[in-house]
């Protein structure tokens, strides 16, 4: 993997980033910490709350059975905190490690400012002080406002606005081999993974401010693609009568503004946990027909296909999680939304699928994968990407065990005759045995290979 050809093709791609950024507060949790929270319960009250699977953390206890039943699977998880001052108050009770920047836009703005991308502008509806603090301070990281009637680019640290509010996720990461007792079962995490307790504030809206929307047509017309993504904190309801749908409509809207005046303007959505169903199910309908290409994890392409109908698959997926049944749901995705792109990542694997007649070879596609396994094993290895120097750590890192098994089942899949207008492109994670963290890593992998995805179409256009 040439890493250095593949930068110096992403130098004068620009992209435009929306909607969400938080604070990252991380905590790595040891054996002890998770028995010390197990024991604040009755044990048969856990085990009860782990079968209710509550979608949304009320209560200290529906924030340990959610958490431990995230690491006895070892799959990471996302749950919206109810917006309530007392189990707000609760979480201050843990001494965390660290604060990172964190939301989608924070950690991928950060990621292609670093990695030289010729202009990266990020936007997020609310923009405190510490928040700004938080964007890596280069020329090429910019934040779109709007003076006198003007559209102007300016570094976030230029940008902020004093009274804006700040909006914190919990982290809970944990490694492989925690072990802790529930009741007389004992636990051991499989793997190391994130539990995310994702704030929900009120005045927290999934949009782009009004003075700021008329300019998305010169946005659009300013880069080459944006990734998309935060529409999992959209609400049913809000306390001053808005509704979700107001906000979709908005969103779908965004999209098409973006677009009007570049007919050539690539978008990509990345997705996150979307607990409420119909949050999900209202996302995919009136999102996915007007994007270009999807990003999401094992988990959340199962939830996706469980609420458009597709359970059988949807219960395999979130099982086994086989290659096989993967093509399957990427597939029906492609179809329903007449997608270019649905990008899955797994564990072990990171995964194109694509028509037949995508205009990139096979080659340049797993070039943008493999740069992504690259991004991820050195993220999850030193934690964050301060430097391109620091993409050798990742490239040391081996693929993982099963390089040669899913290259056999993906070569069997490429030929059998109901793929034939289809083409799966996949290549394994270099799986960091124990990661400094793992939260963001998705985000990393789905912007590191849509921006490569984007700069060879780019390439092939200049040169048509
Ligand atoms: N230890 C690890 N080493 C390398 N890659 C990893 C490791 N753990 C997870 N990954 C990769 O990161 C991805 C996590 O994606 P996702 O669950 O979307 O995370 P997030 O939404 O927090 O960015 C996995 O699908 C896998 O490809
Ligand atoms: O759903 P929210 O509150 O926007 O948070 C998204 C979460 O997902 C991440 O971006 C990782 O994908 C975290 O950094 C962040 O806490
Ligand atoms: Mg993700």
């Amino acid at each position: 993997m040439e890493i250095k050809e593949y930068l110096n093709n992403l130098s004068n791609l620009s992209i435009f980033l929306a909607y969400n950024a938080n604070v990252d507060t991380i905590k790595y949790l040891n054996d002890k910490d998770v028995q010390e929270l197990i024991d604040l319960f009755d044990v048969n009250e856990i085990i009860k709350k782990i079968e209710e699977y509550p979608r949304i953390i009320k209560s200290p206890l529906d924030f340990v059975a959610r958490l431990i039943h995230s690491m006895k699977t070892g799959k990471p998880a996302e749950v919206p905190l109810y917006d309530d001052e007392e189990i707000n108050k609760w979480f201050n009770r843990f001494k965390y490690d660290e604060e990172r920047m964190g939301g989608q836009v924070g950690i991928i703005s950060n990621l292609l400012s670093i990695l030289g991308l010729k202009k990266v502008i990020a936007y997020t509806p609310i923009l405190s002080k510490k928040q700004a603090e938080m964007f890596v301070n280069k020329d090429n990281l910019l934040y779109p406002s709007v003076v006198d009637g003007n559209l102007i680019l300016k570094k976030p640290i230029e940008s902020y606005r004093e009274d804006d509010p700040l909006k914190i996720n919990r982290i809970f990461e944990y490694k492989k081999g925690v072990k802790f007792r529930l009741g007389d079962e004992e636990i051991t995490t499989p793997q190391a993974n994130r539990f995310i307790v994702a704030s929900r504030p009120e005045n927290l809206r999934i949009e782009i401010r009004d003075e700021l929307r008329e300019k998305l047509p010169k946005i659009g017309d300013m880069v080459d693609c944006a990734i998309l993504s935060g529409y999992q904190a959209i609400k049913e309801e809000y306390k001053d009568g808005k509704t979700g749908d107001y906000y979709l409509k908005k969103a779908k809207e965004d999209i098409k503004l973006l677009k009007k005046n570049n007919k050539n303007l690539k978008v990509h959505l990345e997705f996150a946990s979307i607990p409420n169903r119909a949050i999900r199910k209202k996302i995919a309908d009136n999102l996915l027909p007007n994007v270009d290409c999807v990003g999401m994890d094992e988990t959340e392409l199962a939830n996706v296909l469980n609420v458009i109908g597709y359970d059988k698959l949807s219960n395999e997926i979130l099982k086994k999680s086989w290659v096989e049944d993967v093509v399957e749901g990427s597939k029906i995705l492609l179809e329903e939304y007449d997608l270019e792109i649905v990008q899955v990542h797994t564990m072990y694997y990171i995964m194109y699928l694509c028509r037949e007649d995508n205009p990139l070879t096979n080659e340049e596609l797993k070039k943008t994968l493999e740069f992504a396994t690259i991004l991820a094993s050195t993220k999850a290895a030193l934690g964050n990407i301060g430097d391109v120097d620091d993409l050798k750590v990742g490239l040391e890192v081996p693929y993982n065990e099963y390089r040669d098994l899913l290259a056999s089942i993906v070569a069997e899949l490429s030929k059998k005759p109901e793929n034939k207008d289809y083409r799966m492109l996949l290549v394994p994670s270099r799986l960091v045995k124990n990661p400094k963290s793992t939260v963001g890593l998705g985000d990393t992998i789905s912007s590191g290979a849509f921006v490569g995805y984007v700069s060879f179409l780019k390439n092939k256009l200049n040169s048509a």
